[in-house]
């Protein structure tokens, strides 16, 4: 299932479980003749159906659907007034569904927010109506639920990271896995096209990989590895990525970045690299192959083709050396 399906569900579900439970409330309050009540319930009651409503027209946006923030400061602001209004203690008890609605809908920091500015004038409210001990009760009360629905909206938020991490990120390095170069390309090349700019990659291979691997072994070349892939990352700027391709080879892509740019990234990759001191192996040196998508580069391979053509070339000079690989003319 879809996170965006998943959210729909349970916004579903939410909005319609609170809308039965605050019409059968009013239902209660029109029956034993609490006529404020019974229009506080109701007027609640066409909120949260509203909600039910928007999340089935928002349905395939359900992720970023801004609407519901609306909808629930809607409903909390409606119980605060009430409260403000009324002098009926009980139904300080109505702000419980209403914490748990915020949590289960909104993102976690705009449902916290939310919930605490119901809490605390609610707390106010209480300690200058109540006897102490019967707000503290209630109060206490809200704030354990509150903590409790937060705490597992946190874990699932971080589970669900965890798990999407560990599809796209390689455990060894640190970078991105070969699998998602794919996919991260394709949307790049689309990103390109639809905005218009320039972007380029790099395909970088450790020279003599495999004498080095018989030299030193396995365990060695992947911590290699590991400090090369940190290495990358501290000399790319935010919002370049690094893929992890194999035992020796790495992937660069590089927004907003033209021949100019990637020519002068890929020397100071191959410089510095070359330069520092490496555990183990001592010096290490790279090839590496760049090129800069044109127009007619609408699929993910004529790139990852020419990046590797580029890399074999500086390859052949020797290594420790860049090779940019221009598109090829496209026919008149
Ligand atoms: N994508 C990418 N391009 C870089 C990076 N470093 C340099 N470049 C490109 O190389 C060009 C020249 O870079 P520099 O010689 O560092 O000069 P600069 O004007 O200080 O570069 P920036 O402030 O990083 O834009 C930049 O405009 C970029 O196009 C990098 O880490 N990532």
């Amino acid at each position: 299932m879809t996170e965006t399906r998943l959210r729909t569900w349970t916004h579903s579900v939410g909005y319609g479980l609170a809308t039965v439970f605050i019409f059968a409330l009013a239902l209660q309050n029109l029956r034993y003749g609490f006529y404020p009540l019974f229009y506080l319930a109701a007027g609640l009651a066409a909120l949260t159906a509203a909600g039910l409503m928007y999340t089935i027209v928002s349905r395939k946006y359900q992720l970023a659907a801004a609407g519901h923030l609306l909808i629930l400061a809607g409903l909390n602001s409606a119980l605060l007034a009430a409260m403000l209004v009324t002098s009926t203690a009980g139904i300080s008890h109505w702000i419980m569904p209403l914490l748990l609605l915020n949590l289960l809908i909104l993102p976690l920091r705009y449902g916290l927010m939310l919930s605490l500015l119901l809490l605390a004038p609610t707390a106010a409210l209480l300690f200058l109506r109540l006897p102490t001990a019967d707000a503290l009760t209630i109060i206490s009360g809200a704030f354990i639920l509150l903590a409790v629905a937060v705490l597992y909206v946190w874990h699932y938020d971080h589970m669900a990271q965890s798990a999407e991490d560990l599809a796209i990120i390689d455990p060894a390095t640190g970078a991105h896995n070969g699998r998602f170069l794919d996919e991260a390309l394709h949307k790049e090349i689309s990103r390109a096209i639809t905005i218009g700019h320039r972007f380029s990659v790099i395909h970088l291979a450790i020279d003599h990989a495999s004498e080095a691997t018989d030299l030193h072994g396995t365990a060695p070349m992947q911590a290699l590895r590991r400090d090369l892939t940190r290495h990358l990352f501290g000399v790319i700027r935010a919002g370049d990525t690094v893929y992890s391709l194999n035992n020796a080879e790495f992937f660069l892509i590089l927004p907003f970045t033209a021949e100019e740019g990637v020519r002068v990234i890929a020397e100071r990759i191959r410089r510095t690299i070359s330069e520092s001191r490496w555990p183990v192996t001592g010096k290490v040196t790279v090839s590496l192959g760049c090129t800069t998508r044109v127009n007619s580069d609408t699929l993910a391979d004529s790139l990852r083709t020419r990046a590797d053509t580029a890399m074999h070339k500086a390859r052949k000079r020797g290594g420790d050396s860049v090779w940019f690989s221009p598109a090829k003319p496209s026919q008149p």
